[in-house]
């Protein structure tokens, strides 16, 4: 059986506004394609895992970030690669996202999240979101 690459630590963004969180779709001929995602990406050798998130977030939509707070990292293994995936709750503190290397933003409701493909490493970020929010005047 062939071994799946481990390709480490990602770290990935639930940038809240008004009761929604932002999602991009990943574009067609990478990983995952067309999937909608939080914004992130991987971390990089001697960065830590939330300058790996702030350098990403300005790289991917041109803004700068505040952390809010660390949810539970998924370790997920997908037919042809693993990783270990790394979430932070986020408030932009300035610019105004822009698609430099997605296809597409929105602003969704936790709620809205079922009606949009995310990839299966996601879902259970998702869950632990909704039960979260779920318990706050959000
Ligand atoms: N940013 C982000 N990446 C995610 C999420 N869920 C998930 O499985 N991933 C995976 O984590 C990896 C993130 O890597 P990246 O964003 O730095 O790299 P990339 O798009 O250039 O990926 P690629 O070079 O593997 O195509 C991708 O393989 C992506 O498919 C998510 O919610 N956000």
């Amino acid at each position: 059986m062939k071994a799946r690459p481990h390709i480490g630590d990602v770290v990935c963004a639930i940038i809240e506004r008004n009761g929604r969180f932002l999602i991009a779709r990943r574009p067609e001929g990478k990983t995952l394609a067309l999937k909608w995602e939080f914004p992130g990406g991987k971390v990089e050798s001697g960065e830590s895992p939330r300058d790996a998130l702030h350098r990403e977030l300005a790289e991917e939509l041109g803004i700068v970030v505040e952390i809010l707070q660390r949810l539970s990292p998924v370790v997920y293994s997908y037919s042809d690669f693993s990783l270990r995936l790394i979430p932070y709750r986020c408030l932009i503190v300035s610019g105004e996202p822009v698609p430099v290397e997605h296809t597409a933003l929105e602003w969704i409701s936790v709620d809205d999240a079922v009606f949009y493909d995310f990839p299966e490493a996601d879902i259970p970020i998702l869950e632990e979101y909704r039960m979260l929010v779920s318990g706050e005047s959000f």
